[in-house]
């Protein structure tokens, strides 16, 4: 069988990760412009200056892409660009870019798929507090406003933020990320909140234009499961979907916090500084969504942590979920299992954890239309004669197609899947050495591009409907 007529098979990627042009046409400074310039912050000092010259070859890009058959492109808004010192004056030269962008993907038929905000945040908001503050929150509505207002009539599916568990997460609780805040609870709870209230406003803001697209949020999928059938294994994997997914799923669709949770941060003194028009807000906008979307790469195994955990140094490697390290909490721990396998960054490869996990948010959740809006293999390509032949990147997409294409069958409403990544881009931590693309991006040879194998091989998905699949 094919996959339904209406799926979308498309790639994503993010402006930091992929557009260079760090300080042209207007852009102002973002938090990352400046955390990527701490020594020791990315792996060998990578950061986004240059990046992969997107901004400038964008139109080589969308031309490969559309060569692949891709049928959209997720890709994001750089805010800095638009708004450059946050929520003053628009940039002109920051429109057109994204305007020009727009249009390239439409002369090939490839559907733009906007998330307006991938980590990049204007310096001077991130400066002010950043998600901590409200200040951003009511700049974000402003910015996405503007970006409705612009691109709007072209682009009719949104995506508010990318992972907000993980700029929240790394940004106050590892330290990874900006503003590098280490196991700062109440910081990373009121972020949270501060996220979520955003999003909602913009949600509303975004049907009162009733430009009659559809707009969503995207999250870290992390489905939990337990080591074993003991008790206290299985309580600690409730505790782990509890933290890690209903508390960033729950305000969205359900329009409200899950007990659970809200219950242990009044114990322990970590309840976000939340009014009630904020918790209206939620309420009233949760059946605005139009969709959730999922970026998954890997399930967790997780059993009872017995290890005090106190204020523990966190190192980079131990911020980019390579199992064995406590929660945050210290309630449970991830760990490595030997019947599983698992990349060279140490991430569990499993198609059936995202199956299972699937059922596990429709039980919750309902018939929430779902997107999987990243799924791919991070690798050091192998290169044979010249030839970039990846394919183990081949085979995990395969496979998590292939539960897709099932899970859909048994009634999971999924209408598209989004590889990370369209192109080789600046990987936030692991600098250039962990790829991603179809399309490969020689750092040796002025960043030319290169279709990789992969790149052959998901036309022929695309082309068939994965029929063979
Ligand atoms: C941590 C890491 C990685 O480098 O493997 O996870 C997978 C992928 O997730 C995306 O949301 C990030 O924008 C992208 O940079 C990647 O980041």
């Amino acid at each position: 069988t094919k996959f339904p007529h209406d799926f979308l098979f498309g790639a994503a990627s993010a402006s930091y990760q992929v557009e260079g042009a760090a300080n042209e046409d207007g852009k102002g400074p973002t938090n990352w412009d400046v955390f990527s310039k701490i020594p020791g912050k990315t792996f060998e000092g990578t950061n986004g200056d240059i990046a992969v010259d997107h901004y400038h070859r964008y139109k080589e890009d969308v031309r490969l892409m559309a060569e692949m058959g891709l049928e959209s492109y997720r890709f994001s808004v750089s805010w800095a660009r638009i708004l450059p010192d946050g929520d003053g004056e628009v940039n002109e030269k920051g429109l057109e870019f994204y305007n020009n962008l727009i249009d390239e993907c439409l002369k090939y038929g490839i559907v733009p798929f906007v998330t307006l905000y991938h980590w990049d945040l204007p310096l001077a908001l991130e400066e002010d507090g950043g998600w901590t503050s409200k200040r951003t929150a009511e700049a974000f509505v402003k910015y996405a406003e503007i970006c409705f207002q612009s691109f709007g009539d072209r682009v009719k599916h949104w995506i508010t933020f990318n992972e907000t568990v993980m700029f929240c997460g790394l940004g106050y609780l590892k330290g990874a990320h900006p503003p590098g805040i280490q196991n700062n609870e109440k910081k990373y709870f009121q972020a949270t909140h501060n996220v979520f209230y955003a999003h909602a406003k913009a949600v509303e803001a975004y049907k009162k234009l009733k430009q009659y697209g559809e707009i969503g949020i995207t999250h870290v999928f992390l489905p939990a499961y337990s080591v074993d059938g003991n008790e206290s294994n299985l309580e600690a994997a409730q505790h782990a979907n509890e933290y890690e997914t209903f508390w960033y799923y729950d305000p969205i669709l359900k329009g409200e916090y899950p007990p659970y949770v809200v219950k242990q941060l009044e114990e322990k003194g970590w309840t976000p500084d939340w009014t009630d028009e904020e918790l209206d807000t939620l309420r009233r906008n949760a059946d605005n969504n139009d969709f959730i979307g999922l970026n998954y790469y890997q399930p967790v195994r997780v059993e009872k942590n017995f290890e005090a955990v106190s204020s523990i140094e966190h190192s980079r490697e131990s911020s980019t979920l390579v199992p064995g390290s406590p929660s945050f909490d210290g309630f449970y721990r991830t760990v490595k299992m030997d019947d599983k396998t698992y990349t060279k960054w140490g991430w569990e490869i499993s198609p059936q954890g995202f199956l299972d996990g699937l059922h596990m948010l429709k039980a919750r959740y309902g018939d929430v239309k779902m997107y999987v809006t990243e799924n791919g293999l991070g690798d050091e390509d192998p290169i044979i004669d010249g030839e970039i032949v990846d394919v183990p990147r081949i085979k995990y997409i395969e496979e998590h197609l292939k539960v897709i294409k099932l899970a859909i069958s048994q009634g999971i409403n999924l209408k598209g899947y989004y590889a990370w990544s369209a192109i080789d881009l600046l990987s936030w931590l692991n600098g250039y050495k962990k790829q991603y693309g179809f399309i490969y991006v020689d750092h040796k040879d002025g960043l030319n591009r290169k279709k990789k194998l992969s790149f052959h091989w998901y036309k022929k998905v695309i082309e068939t409907r994965g029929e063979e699949l």
